[in-house]
C-alpha cells in the first residue's frame, strides 16, 4: 500500500434485507503464523484457506526474505521452510505495513538469531508500543540497536551468540506478548515459560504443538496458564485448513442483525473459545444466531452462522470477555447503537493501543454520527437507537485504522442518514472482499 495514496472515502446508506450465504476470509491470526512456522520448519508446509490481505502478505514477504520458499499453486500456498535455528538474515528491512501481529510475532521469532534484523512499518504501525515485546527480548539478551521514542518502529535487533531462556509473566492480556517470547524460545537453549494470568488467543500453542515442538501448557488452580517449550527442538512442515475468521465474520454478522428483515449465513467461521466473545455477547443482547454444522477441522472448531435480524437490549459487557473479543468492539458499539438502552463495555484499556486509539475512534464516529455516548479511561457506554432514528450523516475519521473502516460502514446501513469514512483503503490489510461480500447480501455501499 502506497502510504501517501489519496484517501478514498466510502459511504454506506440504509439497506433493504440483507440475504444471503457468505464465507469471509481466513483467519488473520492463524494465517500468521501458518506461514511463520510453515517457514521455520524443516519441510513443506501446505495450507489451503489462507487470507490473502496486506498484513499477512508482508508476514509471507519477511519470511521469503529469511530464507523461506512460498510460492501460490491454485488456492494452494505451498511453503518450504528453512529448518528450526537456520533463518538468514535479511538483506532489506522487513516492512510490515499496517501488522502488529506480523511484527510483533517476526521480533520474537528473529530476536534470538545472532543476526540484525530491522523492522519498519507504516504510520500507524510506527505508533504502537513495542516495549511489550523488546522487554521480554532483552531479558533474553537481545540488543536493541536502534528504536524510535518509547521503544517503537523503526527498530534494528541484534541476537546474541546464546539466548537465554526466560521465564515470562505476561503483564497485559496479549496474545502478542505471549506469541513473541514462545516463538522466541523456540532458539534459547532449554525451557521457555510463560505465564498468562488471562487467557487470550491460543492459537501459536495449538499451532506448536501440531508442528511437532515440546511444548506443553498448564492451567494451575490459580487459574494462570504456564506455557513452556523447549527450545532448538524439529519442526515439521503440515498441512493446514484455515478456517474463517471470526473477526471478519463480525461484520457481516452485525449487518444481518441490525438491518430489518435479514436473513444471512455465514460459513465456516472459527469458534474456537478464545475468539468467541462478541457471539456470546450479541446473544445476551438478544441476537438470533444459530450455530449449523458444528465440525472440527485440523484441530478448530468451525460452524455456519445463521444470523436473523434482531430488536437488541443493551448488556454490561465484563472486563474479563475482552481478550476473546479484543478486535470486535467497533462493531459490537454499532450494534449497541441499534440496541434498547445503555450498553456498557469494560476493561477497554488494550484499545488504546491498537491500529488507532480505538476507543477514542469508536467514540467519535458515534458522535459524528448522532449516537449518545461516554467514553471513560477504560470504558465505552453507547446508548442506543433501536428504529435508526437520527443515527448518521456524519464522516468518520477512520486514523488508518480497517476495523474503524468496517464497522462504521455497517452503521450506515441501518442508520437514518448515509454514513461516511475518510478512507477504505486499509479495509485491505485484513479484509480485501469486505465490499464485494457486503454488496452482494444487498448492502448499499459507494
Ligand atoms: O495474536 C494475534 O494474532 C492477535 C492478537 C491481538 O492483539 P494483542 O495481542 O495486542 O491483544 C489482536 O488484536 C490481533 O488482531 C491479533
Ligand atoms: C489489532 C489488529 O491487528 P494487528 O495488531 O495485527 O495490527 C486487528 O486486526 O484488529
Amino acid at each position: 500500500m502506497n502510504a501517501h495514496a489519496k484517501p478514498m472515502p466510502a459511504t454506506a446508506s440504509k439497506s433493504p434485507a440483507l440475504a444471503g450465504q457468505v464465507r469471509v476470509p481466513g483467519d488473520k491470526s492463524i494465517s500468521h503464523r501458518s506461514l511463520m512456522l510453515g517457514g521455520l520448519a524443516s519441510g513443506e508446509t501446505r495450507i489451503t484457506g489462507l487470507l490473502e490481505g496486506e498484513d499477512v502478505l508482508r508476514t509471507g514477504d519477511a519470511m521469503r526474505a529469511m530464507g523461506a520458499r512460498i510460492t501460490r499453486q491454485g488456492s494452494e500456498w505451498i511453503v518450504t521452510g528453512t529448518g528450526n535455528g537456520c533463518l538468514l538474515e535479511p538483506e532489506a528491512p522487513l516492512d510490515f505495513g499496517n501488522a502488529g501481529t506480523g511484527s510483533r510475532l517476526t521480533m520474537g521469532l528473529v530476536g534470538p538469531y545472532e543476526m540484525t534484523t530491522r523492522f519498519i512499518g507504516d504510520a500507524s504501525l510506527s505508533k504502537r508500543p513495542m516495549g511489550r515485546v523488546l522487554d521480554p527480548l532483552r531479558q533474553m539478551g537481545v540488543q536493541v540497536l536502534e528504536a524510535g521514542a518509547g521503544d517503537r518502529m523503526p527498530l534494528t535487533l541484534r541476537g546474541p551468540r546464546h539466548a537465554a531462556p526466560i521465564t515470562y509473566r505476561v503483564p497485559m492480556p496479549s496474545a502478542q506478548v505471549k506469541s513473541a517470547v514462545l516463538l522466541a524460545g523456540l532458539n534459547a537453549r532449554g525451557v521457555t515459560t510463560v505465564i498468562e494470568p488471562v487467557k487470550t488467543r491460543d492459537h501459536t500453542e495449538k499451532m506448536l504443538a501440531g508442528f511437532g515442538a515440546a511444548i506443553e501448557v498448564e492451567t494451575p488452580a490459580d487459574g494462570e496458564r504456564h506455557i513452556r517449550v523447549e527450545g532448538q527442538g524439529r519442526l515439521a512442515g503440515q498441512v493446514i485448513a484455515v478456517p474463517g475468521d471470526p473477526s471478519s465474520a463480525a461484520f457481516p454478522l452485525v449487518a444481518a442483525l441490525i438491518v430489518p428483515g435479514s436473513d444471512v449465513v455465514i460459513e465456516n467461521v472459527l469458534m474456537n473459545e478464545s475468539r468467541t466473545g462478541l457471539v456470546t455477547t450479541l446473544i445476551e443482547m438478544g441476537a438470533d444466531i444459530s450455530f449449523e454444522n458444528r465440525r472440527d477441522t485440523g484441530g478448530e472448531e468451525v460452524a455456519d452462522l445463521r444470523v436473523r435480524a434482531s430488536e437488541l437490549a443493551g448488556v454490561v459487557v465484563p472486563p474479563e470477555r475482552a481478550p476473546s473479543m479484543i478486535d470486535e468492539y467497533p462493531v459490537l458499539a454499532v450494534a449497541a447503537a441499534f440496541a434498547k438502552g445503555e450498553t456498557k463495555m469494560l476493561g477497554l484499556d488494550e484499545l488504546r493501543v491498537k491500529e488507532s486509539d480505538r476507543l477514542a475512534a469508536v467514540a467519535r464516529g458515534l458522535e459524528a454520527n448522532g449516537v449518545d455516548c461516554e467514553e471513560g479511561a477504560d470504558t465505552l457506554v453507547v446508548r442506543g437507537r433501536p428504529d435508526g432514528k437520527g443515527i448518521g450523516g456524519g464522516t468518520v475519521e477512520t486514523h488508518l485504522d480497517h476495523r474503524i473502516a468496517m464497522a462504521f460502514l455497517v452503521m450506515g446501513l441501518a442508520a437514518e442518514k448515509p454514513v461516511t469514512i475518510d478512507d477504505r483503503a486499509m479495509i485491505a490489510t485484513s479484509f480485501p472482499e469486505f465490499l464485494t461480500l457486503m454488496t452482494g447480501l444487498g448492502a448499499e455501499i459507494a
